[in-house]
Order: structure tokens, then sequence, then C-alpha cells
């Protein structure tokens, strides 16, 4: 069993558990359920440097990031470096993360939160929107087809934007439908943790242009977004390289000003 197949195994459990434990009722009744979203997509459609910073205390492949910040710190000091959008990862036993997290960065900034997690069911979806967030990643990995669509349609019909992750031809050719917004390539394979840029380079001609396109992972340099712009991408989903600082906020802040240069 490689890595993804445990993350999933171990959500499927959790998401059997948590319905047992709160209705869809419940998270209905939620003041948040009833936010207006705001798009991701359209964000990044109209930005030069398309930043989507993450909040990730660890990760399967690195371990330990940084576990000693307060997640509403980390999101106020991307909001104040003019980021796009925040990434918030809520698996917990891999990641760190919690709803719990999505719920106080919510709190604390107005920019586009993207729920960062294992979808599996759509109760995963009725969650994002009651803590919060205004987009959801679903995995083309993990899904079938008939999947993806359920469950972006569902996404669709809350408000939500839907960014997609493939990484590579087959995921793509599978997942391509019009509920989904933006479609990421995630530059790391999730099953071997291997990263390379070039398999954003590569499928990025196959990506038909009606959706915005993001790259995920293993992003650290300027030139590298300089590069990936010239192929059209838009987002750029970076964690670890602000993560890893004291200070994810003034990390990303100085990334765009040297981007803008
Ligand atoms: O990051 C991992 O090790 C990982 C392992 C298994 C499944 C998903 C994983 N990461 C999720 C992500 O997509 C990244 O956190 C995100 O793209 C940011 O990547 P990075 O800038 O390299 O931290």
């Amino acid at each position: 069993m490689n890595i993804l197949d445990k993350i999933v195994a171990d959500k499927r459990n959790e998401v059997a558990l948590k319905k047992e434990l709160i209705p869809i009722s419940q998270l209905e009744s939620s003041v948040l359920f009833e936010r207006d979203c705001v798009s991701l997509a359209n964000k990044l459609s109209a930005s030069n440097t398309g930043i989507i910073a993450e909040h990730k205390r660890r990760s399967p492949s690195k371990s330990v990031i940084n576990q000693s910040l307060n997640v509403q710190d980390v999101a106020k000091g991307y909001e104040d470096a003019g980021v796009c959008g925040m990434s918030v990862l809520t698996d917990g036993k891999y990641f760190g993360g919690s709803l719990d997290d999505l719920l106080l960065a919510r709190a604390a900034v107005q920019m586009p939160l993207l729920r960062k997690e294992f979808i599996i069911d759509p109760y995963q979806i009725i969650e994002a929107k009651a803590f919060g967030a205004d987009v959801i990643l679903l995995i083309a990995a993990i899904l079938t087809r008939n999947e993806i669509k359920s469950l972006s349609e569902a996404a669709k019909n809350l408000g939500l934007d839907v960014l997609l992750e493939i990484h590579n031809e087959e995921e793509l050719q599978k997942s391509i439908m019009p509920s989904l917004d933006m479609l990421g390539v995630n530059n790391r394979n999730l099953k071997t943790f291997e990263v390379s840029l070039d398999i954003s380079k590569t499928l990025s001609e196959k990506i038909p242009h009606d959706f915005v396109k993001v790259s995920e992972s293993g992003i650290s340099a300027i030139k590298a977004i300089k590069d990936l712009q010239q192929f059209d991408y838009k987002g750029f989903l970076i964690g670890e390289n602000f993560m890893k600082t004291g200070d994810p906020g003034a990390s990303a802040k100085e990334f765009i000003g040297k981007l803008k240069d």
C-alpha cells in the first residue's frame, strides 16, 4: 500500500465516524454556510503573481516543517503579503491540520481559502462550506470520473470553486468537465514523493484554455515561477518554502516583491 492509499483508507474511516457524530443538518446550520464564497479562480486570473500560500505543519514527505506557529498569524501575514489565496491543510493524521485551522483562518482574513483535504465524500464538501472555505481540492488520483463529476457539481451548487489536481495525462483526460474552475498540476508524485516542475511544463499544452492553470508543490525559486508563467500558469501553490521560515507572511511578502521586479 502506498502513502496515498493509506491516507485514503484512513480518510474513509474518519468520514464514516464523523457522519455518525455530526449530522449534515448541523453543518448546514452553521453561520458560515450562508456566506458568499470569494472566487480564487477570478483572483488568479486578475493577478500577475498568482501565489496561493499554504499552511502546512508537517507532511509525509518532509516530516515536521513548522509546528510552532499560530494559524491566524500565518493567515494575516499571507494576506498582508498580497497572496491571492491561502491553502489550509485540514488533515490531522498526516499533516497536523484540522477544520479548526480553517475556521480560525476564516475569522482572521477575507481572502479565498482552499480546504486542502483528501475529499472522497460529499459530506466533506458540506464541512468545507460550514467551516469557511471558498474552494475545495479534488485529487484525480483517488477519484473516478463519476466521483469527480458528482463532487464538483455538489461544490458548485454551494458556490465553492473547484481545483482539480492531476499528475499525468491519464488523470487529465478522465477529469475534464465544465464543473471545474482550476486545473492544478501537482509536481509531486503523491505515491513516490518525487518532485519535478517538468510535469507542469509537459502537461500545460494538454489542458484546455477555459481552465485556470495552477502549478503545485516543490516551488521555491522566482525563476521557476517566471518559467511556468511562459507555460500559461496563473496560480502557484507554495507550502514548505514559506512555512519552513519563522515568519511565513514575511517570506511570502519578500517572494512576491521579487516576483514583481
Ligand atoms: O507534501 C506531501 O508530502 C504530500 C504527501 C502526500 C500527499 C500530499 C502531499 N502534499 C500536499 C500538497 O499538495 C502540498 O502540500 C502543496 O502542493 C504544497 O507543496 P510544497 O510547496 O512542496 O510544500
